[in-house]
């Protein structure tokens, strides 16, 4: 097999895209490569059955696994033991120090939800990473502020991008390469023994798996890479986010297949309600109201991260616990209330049973540790709590038509206006943004365009008058990019025009593709280092 570089050599690139990594990923692609495929067809051909009507259901031929009750994964590995507080963020230099920094025990460095998958994001991210185990990230930036590495670090644990994603920048036999290959292969190959002499590990968290024949490949992954690499069987850790509707269905075989690496699972619930609403929102009893009403405590979501709990517990896993969306403000009556909401989101988690939870800012890492310190005190988790009272059928994770809550002209037009600006941000490079106090990421902006097509597919009436048609919607999104457009000229205009294009493709058409990612990056996203707008 041979591989080829497409994206550019900036600086110190061939540190990370070495000759050997390469060779590793291409190891990686010729094992792994068809399977991969194979089990995107499965997805596809799952969600085409639940258009003709069918829902899914705890699976029979899993059954004895699910009864046995003698199992249990790995103890918890270095660095992994206490997680009450864990901060998510890019791989930026900035947000590298910031977030290692931040007094949070673990560092989620996202190459998923919260990057843009530029070339540039990708491998500066992978040479952050290794420049921060190396302790050699420290910099002033052009303001004359100095970024410096502290003593105590938060644990990194890596997410690679989904298994829907390609990467342009390095084709294997002409074909783009697996962008999840790429993510987890670079940080495998140049860092795991990093981490293991300084004393943790290789750790990631594996996004957006849709069943347990996705974790099945996960761990045949690690096995192959772990002999590869020479590291002894087990070394890998990951945490599995179960942030899809079918993958509910399938957490204790998840944890199952990845016994031996497993460190647990997340409520991922931002992609949760996107996979509710794209596998099912052609069906009137799925109807969502307003994003802001689809809290954690709706019974639909609370069905998920009960049954969450007490399955990882049984198994001796973590239950590590979602985002809350709200981020510091400086306005202190705004910045009140988002502390209050995550408040109460941490509290609520704690008391359920999770051993810790995400915050995006390291402005929230106090107040999440704050309520986990309440119920766990000197222990490091509550794995030993195991929730027997949990009783939780096929039915109350569905049960989304309980979900109180209405569907408002200001709901649509929220909705559109950040879709619009958070794709925008997206092709400029940036994969997380604040956008009116809350954080939006591309979980967060695919709620955002689906909820859109699905009132626009159903007609759904309006709170205020009225009901969701195309010429409502296209007259917010021309109004929304209009005023985005205010003041911008040449290519900052045009990003903001793709970025409403795509909008229009993803939310106003008769089908609702599964991502708007996938799309966005195969037309609009290029391995060269600028974002390029000629196409399109
Ligand atoms: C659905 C999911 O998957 S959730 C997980 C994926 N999403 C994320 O990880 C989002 C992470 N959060 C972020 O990216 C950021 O908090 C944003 C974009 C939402 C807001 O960032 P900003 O606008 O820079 O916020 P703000 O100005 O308040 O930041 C203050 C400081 O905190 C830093 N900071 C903010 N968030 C983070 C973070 N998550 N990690 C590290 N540093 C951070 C900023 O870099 C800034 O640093 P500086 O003072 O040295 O310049
Ligand atoms: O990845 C997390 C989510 O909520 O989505
Ligand atoms: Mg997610």
């Amino acid at each position: 097999m041979r591989y080829e570089v497409i994206g550019p050599m900036a600086e110190r690139f061939d540190e990370v895209l070495t000759p050997e990594a390469l060779d590793f990923l291409v190891a990686l692609d010729s094992e792994f490569a068809a399977r991969r495929v194979a089990l995107l067809d499965t997805r596809r051909a799952r969600r085409d059955r639940y258009a003709t009507g069918q829902l899914p259901d705890f699976l029979p031929e899993t059954a004895g696994i699910r009864a046995d009750p003698t199992w249990r994964v790995a103890p918890p590995a270095p660095g992994l033991v206490d997680r009450r507080v864990e901060i998510t963020g890019p791989t930026d230099r900035k947000m590298t120090v910031n977030a290692l920094n931040s007094g949070a025990k673990v560092w989620l460095a996202d190459f998923e939800d919260a990057t843009a998958p530029t070339w540039h994001n990708v491998i500066s991210g992978q040479l952050n990473l290794i420049d921060a185990l190396d302790r050699r990230i420290d910099f002033t930036d052009p303001r004359g502020k100095r970024y410096a590495l502290g003593e105590e670090l938060a644990t990194i644990v890596v997410r690679p991008r989904g298994w829907h994603l390609v990467e342009k920048g390095i084709a294997v036999d002409g074909r783009p390469i697996s962008a999840s290959l790429v993510d987890f292969g670079l940080y495998l190959f140049h860092c795991a023994r990093r981490q293991l002499d300084a004393g943790a590990g290789p750790y990631f968290y594996l996004p957006k798996l849709e069943g347990h024949r996705e974790a099945r490949l996960w761990n045949d992954i690690f096995v192959f890479a772990q002999r590869y690499l020479g590291l002894p069987q087990g070394t890998i850790r990951a945490t599995t986010l179960i942030e899809t509707i079918t993958a509910a269905f399938e957490m204790e075989e998840i944890l199952y297949e990845l016994r031996e690496h497993s460190a647990g699972l997340n409520a991922g619930r931002w992609d949760y309600i996107f996979s509710v609403i794209k596998n099912f929102g052609q069906w009137p009893d799925f109807v969502l109201p307003d994003r802001s009403e689809v809290t954690m405590t709706v019974p639909f979501m609370r069905a998920y991260t009960e049954l969450l709990v007490s399955t990882c517990h049984r198994r001796g896993a973590h239950a590590i616990g979602g985002m809350a969306a709200f981020i510091p403000s400086r306005d202190p009556e705004v910045n009140e209330v988002a502390l209050g909401r995550v408040r109460a989101d941490k509290r609520r988690e704690a008391g359920d049973g999770f051993d810790g939870s995400w915050v995006a800012h390291p402005g929230l890492v106090d107040t999440c540790r704050a309520e986990f310190d309440a119920v766990l005190g000197e222990r490091p988790n509550q794995l030993a709590r195991l929730r027997d009272d949990v009783s939780v059928t096929a039915a109350d994770l569905l049960a989304v038509d309980k979900t109180p809550g209405q569907v408002t002209a200001a709901g649509l037009r929220s909705n559109i206006a950040v879709a619009l600006r958070y794709v925008d941000a997206w092709l400029g490079g940036t994969g997380a943004v604040a956008l009116w106090n809350l954080m939006e990421d591309a979980a967060t902006a695919e709620i955002a365009r689906c909820q859109v097509w699905q009132w626009l597919h159903h007609g759904t009436p309006l709170a205020d008058g009225g009901c969701v048609t195309e010429d409502l919607v296209r007259s917010i999104l021309a109004a929304e990019l209009t005023a985005l457009t205010t003041g911008r000229e040449g290519t900052e205009r045009d990003r903001a025009e793709q970025a409403a294009r795509i909008v229009e493709d993803t939310a106003l058409g008769e089908d609702l593709p599964a991502f708007f990612t996938t799309g966005a990056y195969a037309r609009y996203l290029r391995p060269n280092r600028k974002p390029d707008l000629s196409a399109g």
